[in-house]
């Protein structure tokens, strides 16, 4: 098999494709098999670009060509009144970085409109049903229900594009109330650090994720975090948060306030200080207090 074989260069599909390439015109040697030139279409270059087989084949050609009109004829004409092909300052495409996304933000994919969310499914089970627990709600030991939280999060939760802000955390699992659904996970700092780091972030247009603890430590989720991070605020929430002692080391955990379905998004009420510069809340709640500061 050939080198050209190989890459399909063969194949007619891609003959089909790479002859409507701007610029092709340029290569003198080649001649076209779908896309004549000075608009010489042969059959398989009709209207859609479905070859029509068979004998009858031209006339039907050309009656699609005059269907599809202009919109043909602008195909067959692209690249022909191009002098020169513009070179790509990053020699290849394929090395072009995307203008559309934040330098820094790694995680901006995760609110694609692509990405499906989680369908609502709200089926409220019957009294005498025994619910499935994961042990995170039970009257077990913090500590105990903490391993199973860390074992369990990541089937009960998702990131997803938000209709509150950006990226939000979703419920891909029903969660019951009282459980525990997720860690503010982060490198644990002391309150000193964080106008020094905020600066930093800030400098870089990076997005700034810390959770106060007390007066004196804070979580930064910024570049060492979990999904918790992109749980947006509610003025009547889903969760709440509480700084927990597990064996003598405070963390931060996200508390499911009443039974959550899947396809719901998680919130809690950020409950930040009241300040003159207001951020304004896109929550949709019908208690919406229309600021979150
Ligand atoms: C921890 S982030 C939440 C994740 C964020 N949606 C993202 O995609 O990165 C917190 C920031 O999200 C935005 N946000 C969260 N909840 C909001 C709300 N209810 N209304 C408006 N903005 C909100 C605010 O800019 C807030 O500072």
């Amino acid at each position: 098999m050939s080198g050209i074989q190989m890459i399909g260069l063969k194949t007619n599909a891609l003959k089909y494709l790479i002859e409507q390439l701007p610029g092709v015109e340029k290569c003198s040697k080649y001649t076209p098999k779908y896309h004549k030139r000075n608009g010489n279409v042969s059959i398989a270059a009709s209207a859609g670009g479905h070859a029509s087989a068979g004998s009858g084949g031209s006339a039907a050609a050309l009656a699609a060509l005059a269907a599809a009109g202009a919109d043909a004829q602008a195909l067959l004409d692209y690249g022909s009144d191009q002098d020169e092909l513009q070179e790509n300052a990053y020699d290849c495409a394929r090395c072009e970085p995307y203008a559309t996304r934040s330098e820094y933000d790694m995680f901006s994919w995760l609110a694609s409109r692509h990405r499906k969310q989680p369908i609502q499914v709200f089926v409220q089970p019957s009294d005498n049903e025994l619910v499935p627990r994961r042990g995170t709600g039970s009257n077990l030991p913090m500590a105990m229900k903490y391993r199973t939280l860390k074992e369990t999060y990541k089937d009960y939760v998702g990131v997803f594009r938000s209709h509150i802000h950006g990226r939000g955390l979703y419920c891909t699992k029903d969660i019951e109330a009282g459980e525990m659904v997720i860690e503010y996970a982060g490198e644990l700092i002391r309150s000193t650090l964080t106008d020094k780091r905020e600066r930093y972030y800030d400098s870089r247009g990076i997005g700034c994720y810390m959770f106060k603890i007390d007066d004196n430590l804070v979580v930064d989720a910024t570049m060492r975090g979990n999904a918790a991070r992109f749980i947006n605020h509610s003025c009547e929430p889903n969760c709440y948060s509480k700084v927990v002692d597990i064996l003598g080391h405070k963390h931060i955990i996200i508390f499911a306030l009443r039974r959550i379905v899947q396809g719901e998004e998680l919130t809690y009420d950020y409950k930040f200080p009241f300040e003159d510069e207001k951020i304004p809340c896109s929550c949709g709640s019908k208690r919406c207090r229309k600021y979150l500061n």
